[in-house]
């Protein structure tokens, strides 16, 4: 392994013998929790960091280094309730590079050594993430399939692998050598990786750290039934003993073709490439698409082509010369999740952020992820003090995995939403059947300030002509409006100071502010911004109720008799006014100026038509021609018909225009009565001549 990264290394003999051994110790440890328990306790990054130091130790203090050091030994030893086996050809490691100079020097020292200096040829190919395995045929019959261990010896897994689809059982080609011994890595695919995981959850069983880890255990298993049922893919890469009589290619890409054509499974994404350039080239592209492969990789490995050359090249104690993997960058590093931060969005929505002790992955120093809300972290079971796993795959976010379960030595509180918001202190309510929390101080809380605003002004809303949402952030930013009451004391003066703001359009902004005064009930509910209540809902209100003040102190079972008004729209709206600092604004708006004509003909409870639409539900969709869908609407409300947005049993008409969708399709499952444009103007028509 190359050391392009440096550590202080203790310059006392007596103390860098000291610090090997506690290295040693923890190595050895690790490397038990890993090769044999399948139970890592550290993260791989965490375990190279060790493993480097230990180099770097050995490397001034060659005297330190004897048989039992972990650098001169493979994997792990063989687990006694399996038989062992030796290797007929010991199984080794691989040199690892973690960047492209250490491949340079790979190249370098290969040239050293042959006696070379054109670039050489070498086939690369993705490093599956799970575990060797060697496959032994005689007479073309599989007779035999081992783990690596410790190199020397491995695992007697036959009845597993015999299980695996894609491991023929015979190979039946005639040039077959007598003994052929194939190598490969036994992995499992993403998506039997999650597959796997959700099954060990819903029987109660830990889930598996990695993809590496479950093909281990699953390989790992006494009873081939289990394995059968897990789905292990196999990719080879390599061979042990063959027959010497055997007429081997030149090459290795041409031995793992000729293997491929004995129907034995390799991959296909394995190329030549020249060079340290071709080297890079391979690895970047590789990088590039490493998500969308359908295994997890950790690297590329490349090997010298030339077979004639490997002799000469020869091993060290743990490694191939003429081999060499390059480590993509850690795409999971654990951490410690310090505490659960709440963050209140545009929408009043809360989000929990994790906090975390700042780590790198993926090259970025990550110290906060979001859990997205509660169900996902109970989903996760995360819970502040735990050991956390946080990914960053490529260029997406970091996500947090889920705890490292192993970990949590005492029992540690769950999480739960705070039930006042961290902003303003209103109540915080859960947002019908969703898994969304929000903050009910809608028009108060600073954090839901500018949207609130924004809507405020619309069109559809208190429709202040000129106050765009440009204009509305920047009053914001500088603290000139925290409140839509605020709006109504804009001066001229004020707004002119502004930017891109002269004492022109100010003039026209206040004069809209001021013409804004005089709107309808519906328009000032709607405008209000409570959650789940739109503009038909706002009209219906307003029509029900007539007056701001019954609205307001409406209980449930009376907004519940309003049309349109579910259980939580009931419940948004009696959140929303129980809030004292809701109230407070709506009373700043009042004390403004803003004001309303009487409702005396509410429109639902006395429709002056007898349309055939008159107390039928209506939903509109696709593309009208004779005038929008909003005119239509509007024509609908005016002969008392009601226009919801979305088809249910209780619908009476749909109306599909041109390029209607998902909603004719439901109609038609439900029975709905469904009119073409035509049809629905002809009905309009006839009963209002
Ligand atoms: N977290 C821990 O506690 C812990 C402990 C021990 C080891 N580890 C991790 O295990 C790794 C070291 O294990 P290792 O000794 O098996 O070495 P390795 O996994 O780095 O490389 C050798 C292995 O690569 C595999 N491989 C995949 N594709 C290959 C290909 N195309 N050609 C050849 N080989 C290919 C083979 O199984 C081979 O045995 C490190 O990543 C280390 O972080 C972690
Ligand atoms: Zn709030």
């Amino acid at each position: 392994m190359s050391n392009s990264t440096s550590f202080e290394v203790p310059q006392s003999f007596s103390n860098a013998q000291q610090q090997h051994q506690q290295l040693c110790n923890q190595i050895q440890f690790h490397n038990r929790q890993y090769y044999l328990l399948d139970d890592p306790q550290i993260s791989d990054s965490e375990y190279d960091l060790l493993y480097r130091q230990l180099l770097a130790i050995e490397d001034i203090h060659p005297q330190l280094v004897t048989e039992q050091s972990p650098s001169q030994r493979v994997g792990g030893e063989p687990i006694k309730a399996f038989t062992s086996v030796k290797h007929a050809v010991p199984m080794f490691s691989l040199d690892n590079a973690f960047n492209q100079q250490d491949l340079v020097d790979f190249q370098r020292r290969i040239h050293d050594r042959l006696k070379q200096t054109d670039a050489i040829e070498f086939i690369a190919e993705p490093k599956m993430d799970g575990l060797a395995i060697n496959i032994r045929y005689e007479q073309g019959n599989l007779v035999q399939a081992t783990t690596r261990g410790d190199g020397i010896s491995g695992e007697d897994v036959t009845h597993n692998i015999r299980t695996m689809h894609s491991v023929p059982l015979k190979l039946n080609s005639p040039d077959i050598p007598e003994i052929l011994e194939v190598r490969g890595e036994v992995f499992i695919t993403k998506k039997d990786f999650d597959f796997i995981n959700q099954k060990q959850l819903a029987n109660g069983d830990k889930a598996f750290a990695n993809p590496r880890n479950a093909a281990a255990g699953t390989l790992r298993q006494l009873d081939p039934r289990i394995t059968a049922k897990r789905r292990l893919s196999l990719y080879l890469y390599g061979w042990g003993e063959i027959s010497a009589d055997w007429q081997q290619p030149d090459t290795y890409l041409q031995t793992l073709q000729q293997f491929a054509e004995w129907g034995l499974p390799t991959n296909p994404e394995t190329k030549a490439v020249i060079g340290a350039q071709g080297m890079d080239d391979y690895y970047q592209q590789l990088l590039a698409r490493r998500e969308a492969l359908n295994y997890e990789i950790d690297g590329i490995v490349y090997k010298v082509n030339r077979i004639d050359w490997h002799a000469p090249l020869g091993f060290t104690a743990k490694f191939p010369r003429w081999a060499i993997a390059r480590k993509f960058p850690a795409q999971e590093k654990w951490t410690d999740l310090l505490g659960i931060e709440i963050q209140v969005g545009r929408t009043g929505a809360l989000t929990p952020v994790a906090r975390l002790e700042p780590v790198e992955v993926g090259g970025v120093v990550v110290s906060n992820a979001t859990l997205h809300n509660q169900d996902e972290i109970e989903r996760k079971d995360v819970r502040v003090g735990d050991k956390v796993i946080v990914r960053r795959a490529g260029d997406v976010i970091p996500e947090i995995v889920g705890p490292v379960l192993s970990f949590r030595k005492s029992d540690l509180p769950k999480f739960v939403m705070p039930c006042r918001c961290p902003e303003c202190g209103s109540e915080v309510i859960k947002d019908g059947d969703k898994a969304v929390y929000r903050c009910s101080g809608g028009l108060f809380c600073p954090a839901q300030r500018k949207r609130a605003l924004h809507h405020f002004v619309s069109r559809k809303a208190m429709d202040i002509v000129g106050l765009g949402d440009k204009l509305i952030d920047q009053l914001c930013d500088l603290d000139l409006v925290k409140h839509p009451d605020n709006l109504y004391q804009l001066d001229v003066a004020t707004l002119a100071g502004l930017e891109r703001m002269a004492q022109k359009s100010a003039q026209k902004v206040v004069d809209a502010i001021e013409i804004s005064k005089n709107t309808t009930l519906s328009r000032f509910i709607y405008a209000l911004g409570i959650p789940e209540v739109g503009e038909v809902t706002a009209k219906n209100l307003a029509n029900h109720f007539l007056t701001l003040e019954a609205i307001m102190q409406a209980d449930t079972e009376a907004l519940l008799s309003v049309d349109d008004v579910g259980e939580i729209v009931a419940n948004q709206l009696q959140h929303f006014f129980a809030q004292p600092h809701n109230r407070e604004v709506i009373k700043g708006l009042l004390d403004a100026g803003i004001h309303w004509p009487e409702i005396t003909h509410p429109a639902n409870t006395q429709p002056t038509t007898n349309s055939p639409f008159t107390g039928k539900v209506v939903v509109l969709t696709g593309t009208l021609h004779q005038g929008s869908r909003s005119e239509a609407k509007e024509k609908l409300e005016a002969v008392g018909a009601k226009v919801t947005g979305s088809i249910s049993a209780k619908t009476d008409y749909l109306i599909a225009g041109e390029k209607a969708g998902s909603k004719l399709s439901k109609a038609e499952k439900l029975g709905v009565s469904i009119l073409d444009e035509e049809q629905f103007m002809q009905m309009m028509e006839t009963e209002h001549g």
